[in-house]
């Protein structure tokens, strides 16, 4: 099996609909760290399990510098935007999404999916 990892840093705002008091209601912004884990039993006829360069455009290039709230049809936590990571990717098994030091969300596809 082979493996790659790409490691995207996003800055964007987003505001959480929550159904409790709370400041991330309000427009605020972050620089999410996000990485992605590809793997593929065999690589493809590039050589590849999947390339960086496309990882980068489905993912930093387009939520970078934008509003979440406006580019993505959910919700924007970390736990949700980890999820959509994965569901962009061809061969992506898990995201990683950062949003501050110490704030982080994992999704990890089920073996059958
Ligand atoms: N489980 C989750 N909890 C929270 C999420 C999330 O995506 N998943 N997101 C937020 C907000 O985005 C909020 O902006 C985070 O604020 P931040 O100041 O970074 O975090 P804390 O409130 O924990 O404060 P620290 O000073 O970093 O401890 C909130 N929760
Ligand atoms: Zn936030």
């Amino acid at each position: 099996m082979y493996y790659i990892e790409k490691r995207l840093e996003i800055s964007a705002s987003h505001q959480l609909r929550l159904n409790y008091e709370s400041k991330c209601s309000r427009l605020h912004g972050h620089n999410w760290i996000v990485t992605i884990f590809c793997r593929a039993k065999e690589l493809d006829e590039n050589g590849m399990v999947c390339d960086f360069t496309h990882i980068k455009a489905r993912i930093h290039d387009y939520l970078d510098h934008g509003n979440l709230n406006e580019l993505l049809p959910f919700n924007p936590t970390a736990e949700n935007m980890a999820r959509w990571c994965v569901e962009q990717v061809p061969n992506c098994y898990k995201a990683i999404v950062q949003e501050s030091e110490g704030n982080t969300a994992t999704y990890v596809r089920d073996e059958e999916d």
